[in-house]
C-alpha cells in the first residue's frame, strides 16, 4: 500500500482501514545536495509528513513510535566516540540535516506532553550494503551521493573512477573517517527497538545511535571493496566537499546496554554484500540488463 504522508485525508483513510500497534517512520527524503536546491519540499515532505503521521497516529490511538533519525543531528562532533547525550542541532549545514532535527525536536517534544507516546529515535551512521540473498539494494536515483554505492558503480564499470573528497583532513590517511553499518544490522536495530517499547511500560522517549563504534576512511573503504570485489577502484583526489566533516563515529553502548543490540557485520562483510547486490543489479532495479534487452530484441 502506498500513500503519500502530505495527504491527510489519505493517509486518514489508512489509518481507519489498518489497525497499527508501533509506527516505524523512515518516510523522508534523503538527499543532503539536493536538499540544498529544494528546501521547501524538504521542509513539506519531511516535516509536514512527519506532522500528519503523528496527529493521526494520536487520533487513532498508536502511541509507539520508532523514528529513523541521523547522524547529521549532531553537527561537527566536539568529541569522538559521539554519544547520544552530545548537542544536537548546531551547525548542520543543510536543509535535509535541520529536518531530521526539527523532526526528532518534534517527537521529543510529544513525548514529553502526552505519557501514553513511547518513543524510540535511531540515529544512524552511514548504512551500507545490502541483503545478502542480492535480491535487495541501494539503487541511486542518478549519480550517487554517498560514497558506497559510488564505489560498487566504479567497480562494476558504470561509472569511471571514485572522485575522493579531500585528502587532507587529520585521518589516518587524510581522508573522510565515517562509521558505517550494515543495513542487516541496522534492520535488527529496529526489531530491537520494538520489543523494547513493547516490553516497557514506562518508556516516555529513548534515543539510540545505530554504529559499529569503529571508522573507515574513504582509502580503507576503496581496499576492502576491491578486496571484496577482486576489481580495481579507480580513484583521483578532488577538492574537499562543502560541509563534509574530517571524522564521524559513535559510540553504540548504549544500545547494547538497553536494547542487547549491536552491530555484527564487519566492512568485509559490507563490501561483499554491496558487491553481490551490484553485479545482480548492474542497472539497478528499473532498467533491464543490458542482455535482456538483446534478448527481447530478437523475441
Ligand atoms: C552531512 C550529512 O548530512 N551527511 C549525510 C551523508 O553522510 P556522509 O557525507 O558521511 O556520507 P557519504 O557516503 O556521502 O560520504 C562518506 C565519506 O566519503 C567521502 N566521499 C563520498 C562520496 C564520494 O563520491 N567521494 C567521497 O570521497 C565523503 O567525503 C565522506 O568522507 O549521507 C548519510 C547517508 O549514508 C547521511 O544521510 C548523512 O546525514
Amino acid at each position: 500500500m502506498k500513500c503519500d504522508l502530505r495527504n491527510f485525508d489519505e493517509l486518514e483513510k489508512v489509518f481507519s482501514e489498518q489497525n497499527f500497534e508501533t509506527i516505524i517512520h523512515f518516510a523522508a527524503l534523503k538527499s543532503v545536495s539536493e536538499s540544498t536546491t529544494k528546501p521547501l519540499e524538504y521542509y513539506e515532505n519531511n516535516i509536514l509528513g512527519t506532522l500528519n503521521l503523528l496527529k493521526l497516529a494520536n487520533k487513532y490511538g498508536v502511541k509507539k513510535f520508532i523514528f529513523s533519525s541521523s547522524a547529521t543531528v549532531y553537527g561537527p562532533p566536539k568529541e569522538l566516540p559521539i554519544k547520544e547525550t552530545a548537542q544536537t542541532g548546531q551547525g548542520i549545514t543543510n536543509p535535509y540535516g535541520q529536518t531530521k532535527f526539527m523532526m526528532e525536536q518534534i517527537l521529543i517534544d510529544l513525548a514529553k506532553a502526552n505519557p501514553e507516546w513511547k518513543i524510540i529515535i535511531l540515529r544512524y551512521f552511514n548504512p551500507v550494503g545490502a541483503h545478502p540473498s542480492g535480491r535487495i539494494g541501494e539503487d541511486p536515483l542518478g549519480v550517487p551521493n554517498n560514497l558506497m554505492p559510488y564505489i560498487a558503480q566504479v567497480a562494476v564499470k558504470k561509472l569511471s573512477y571514485l572522485k575522493i573528497y579531500g585528502d587532507n583532513y587529520e585521518t589516518i590517511d587524510g581522508t573522510g573517517v565515517r562509521d558505517y553499518i550494515h543495513i542487516m544490522d541496522l534492520a535488527r536495530g529496529h526489531l530491537s527497538a520494538i520489543e523494547r517499547i513493547q516490553k516497557h511500560e514506562n518508556l516516555s522517549y529513548e534515543i539510540f545511535n545505530l554504529g559499529t563504534g569503529r571508522g573507515y576512511s574513504v582509502r580503507e573503504m576503496v581496499a576492502a571493496f576491491e578486496k571484496a570485489s577482486g576489481k580495481k577502484v579507480k580513484t583521483r583526489v578532488e577538492p574537499a566537499r562543502a560541509g563534509d566533516l574530517a571524522k564521524v563515529y559513535c559510540d553504540p553502548t548504549l544500545a547494547w546496554e538497553l536494547m542487547a543490540w549491536r552491530a555484527e557485520h564487519n566492512i568485509d562483510e559490507m563490501c561483499r554484500d554491496a558487491w553481490n547486490w551490484q553485479q545482480k543489479n548492474p542497472y539497478g532495479y528499473a532498467k533491464k540488463s543490458h542482455f535482456d534487452e538483446i534478448e527481447m530484441g530478437f523475441m
